[in-house]
């Protein structure tokens, strides 16, 4: 939909914005522009709104030459939210919202029926349409932004670090609505940070600039943390790359044991009939107790005092093999607990199968994917 061809921004002063970018933007999707500081991310975001002309190349819309529209049509396709939502201070909520529909004629009650329908979209309380921005929390306020954006339904949105100004536990909670929205919209946005791990928990695609304005790589995030192009990306994307590339293999292959689970109360027999160093006890619904060792379990007799601790557990063929991982290292017997989606055990897995899964699903992505391409396995996200 949107095609950034060879694109060069140099401002009057002489600086260079941005250098020969080329960029395909698909469609529907969340396209991430993430890099250092001065990289350009915001100049190319507002080349495509022509908030910014660029000094070379051309930006296609559809196959069409995004000069060639009026540049008010233009922008009422694209939503644009920036940090700290820019509302307007002195109109209330439902009104900030309803702004661009309004400016597009729509009667008043018509814009007010739809400034109620997005503050339910976006997750916030109904009553707080009356209110003015500087009665919300940051968070709320970046909801604002993100409903306002969407009020004409445009097909595209242009976000700008929107969740940069918000606390860790906020900026997760609009992440994750962001990708419900996008789940049920199907928008095409393109996406403005510079936190990587928000770019690949975000992005289909990401796109790493480097200062200058020039293109480091344009992959899948999976992509990115199995193979990046340079020393550069390789330092921008920072530790744990290993690991943070778990959270795309899905964990579906695993296989829990069901040998060392035993139920509250079970009999010295169902004891002694089970290897098991360590048994994790369930209750009647057969969710997790904890786990005892082995030799403390006489008569059957599992007093819950004295369990131990079963950690996170986790969710085979939902969440991913990092959460696995990260199940059975967080557990205190060092095997995961495999639950289904109630919350019932459904066996334990030890830190060796796992890291067997591993070197499986790594060797599958890198046959799948022939020589220097990512495995489809990878580019899918998981859950986890
Ligand atoms: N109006 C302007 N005139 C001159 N130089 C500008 C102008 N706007 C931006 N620049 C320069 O262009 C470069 C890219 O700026 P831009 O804001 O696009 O970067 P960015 O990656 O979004 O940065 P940040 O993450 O800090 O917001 C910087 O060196 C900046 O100083």
């Amino acid at each position: 939909m949107i095609r950034i061809d060879s694109v060069t921004k140099r401002y009057p002063d002489g600086t260079v914005a941005v250098d020969r970018l080329s960029l395909d933007i698909p469609d529907r999707s969340i396209t991430v522009l993430v890099g250092p500081s001065g990289c350009g991310k915001t100049t190319t975001l507002r080349m495509i709104n022509r908030m910014v002309e660029p000094t070379e190349g051309t930006i296609l819309i559809d196959g069409e030459d995004s000069r060639r529209q009026p540049v008010t049509t233009l922008r009422r396709s694209m939503g644009y939210v920036i940090q700290n939502a820019g509302l307007f201070q002195h109109r209330t909520i439902a009104d900030n919202i309803a702004t661009v529909p309004r400016l597009l004629g729509w009667g008043k009650q018509r814009a007010r029926d739809r400034a109620a329908e997005l503050m339910e979209r976006v997750g916030l309380d109904p009553s707080l349409a009356g209110r003015y921005p500087y009665q919300l929390s940051g968070g709320q306020q970046q909801r604002v932004g993100v409903a306002r954006a969407l009020a004409a339904d445009p097909p595209v949105l242009l976000m700008d670090e929107p969740f940069s100004a918000v606390d860790p536990v906020v900026r997760k909670g609009l992440q994750d609505e962001l990708l419900r929205i996008q789940d049920e919209l199907g928008k095409t946005i393109v996406f403005v940070t510079h936190d990587i791990d928000e770019a690949i928990k975000l992005g289909t695609m990401v796109a790493v600039l480097r200062e200058g304005g020039r293109l480091a790589q344009y992959a899948p995030p999976a992509e990115l943390l199995s193979r990046p192009a340079d020393g550069f990306v390789e330092d921008f994307l920072g530790a744990d790359r290993g690991i943070r590339r778990l959270s795309f293999f899905p964990s579906a292959a695993l296989e829990p044991a069901t040998d060392a689970v035993i139920p509250a109360g079970a009999t010295a027999e169902r004891i002694a009939a089970t290897a098991a160093p360590h048994l994790l006890v369930t209750d009647a619904e057969g969710r997790p107790l904890g786990w005892a060792a082995r030799e403390e379990l006489t008569g059957g007799d599992v007093g819950t005092d004295r369990l131990l601790p079963y950690g996170r557990p986790f969710v085979p063929g939902v969440d991913s093999l990092r959460t696995a991982l990260d199940s059975a290292v967080l557990s205190p017997t060092g095997w995961a607990v495999a639950v289904d989606g109630d919350g019932r055990v459904t066996g334990v897995v030890s830190q060796q199968t796992i890291g067997e899964a591993i070197r499986a699903a790594h060797t599958a992505a890198h046959t799948a994917g022939g020589a220097g391409t990512a495995g489809r396995a990878e580019d899918e996200k998981v859950a986890g």
